[in-house]
């Protein structure tokens, strides 16, 4: 009989790897946008590039850094009004990415992808391709999804919803062994603890179950998919034989204790 503990620790083989990091980690309650947090990221993930390992960003926050950019407080519900936000937004989180990053001399480069790259050959093999150059020049490709186009239509779907699922897809389509995901609670917990305070954190989930979504409602002020949504994306992972490790994104630092086999958070990898 193995303890979780000792299954825990053999999660150590991070060659390839996706960090996403959401609204909450980017974004204050406050709605203030969270520049320390961004820059020991950046700096985290040049370290992480040092080392030897292929990183890719997948992040979420233009919309929540267009809020307090135009000082509106609350994400507004019409569609066009959210797309004009993500355009607002995005240009600027790349600009913070890039003043970041280049304090640690590190080259970043964006990707923005839609749910239909996924389900088109030419356009997922032009992504990955694009992806494998930057990774090959020593460039860290920072993806989110392209909110100003992705609208759902009602024959069509364009939009991934959450980036959950874009972060996992892609871990899947380029190769990575595993998604690191960053945000503001320390792990997954048996109920929302914000809702139950007897909730408890649950260091290894080999399976998803009904129980555990049960326990997922709910998420930040912000955060659009909610703990929900990442209990999808460590399922869709562990069918592809892929592990995904949650823990808060108020220390970054915590990523390269994960990938020297530490315990962080919750690991979630299929028996
Ligand atoms: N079982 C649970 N364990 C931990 N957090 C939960 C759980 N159920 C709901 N949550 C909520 O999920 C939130 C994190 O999801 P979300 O707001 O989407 O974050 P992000 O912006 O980082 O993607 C937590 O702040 C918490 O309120
Ligand atoms: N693409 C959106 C983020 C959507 C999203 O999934 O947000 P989150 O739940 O915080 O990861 C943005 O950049 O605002």
């Amino acid at each position: 009989m193995q303890l979780a503990s000792e299954k825990i620790q053999q999660a150590d083989h991070w060659q390839r790897l996706v960090i996403k990091v959401g609204t909450s980690t980017i974004v204050e309650a406050s709605g203030e946008i969270n520049y320390p947090i961004i820059n020991r990221l950046s700096q985290t993930l040049t370290q992480l590039r040092k080392d030897g390992h292929e990183v890719i960003l997948v992040t979420s926050g233009a919309i929540g850094v267009a809020l307090q950019q135009m000082k509106i407080a609350k994400r507004p519900t019409a569609i066009p009004e959210q797309q004009a936000l993500a355009a607002i937004g995005q240009s600027y989180l790349m600009a913070i990415y890039n003043q970041s990053f280049a304090f640690y001399q590190q080259h970043v480069g964006q990707v923005l992808l839609t749910y239909d790259v996924f389900s088109n050959k030419q356009m997922l093999s032009n992504t990955i391709n694009a992806i494998e150059s930057m990774l090959a020049q020593n460039v860290i490709p920072i993806i989110n999804e392209n909110d100003v186009i992705a609208v759902d239509e009602l024959e069509h779907q364009h939009s991934f919803g959450d980036n959950d699922r874009l972060a996992a897809i892609v871990t899947h389509e380029t190769g990575a062994e595993g998604l690191i995901v960053l945000s503001d609670i320390n792990a997954l917990y048996t109920a929302n603890p914000y809702v139950d305070p007897m909730a408890e954190p649950i260091p290894l989930v080999t399976r998803i179950t009904e129980e555990l979504l049960a326990g997922a409602v709910g998420s930040s002020q912000l955060g659009t998919g909610g703990m929900a949504t990442k209990l999808y994306a460590a399922d869709y992972l562990m069918s592809k034989n892929r592990k995904m490790v949650l823990i808060n994104g108020d220390n970054p630092a915590t990523i390269l204790d994960i990938v020297n086999g530490q315990q962080v958070g919750t690991l979630f990898k299929g028996e």
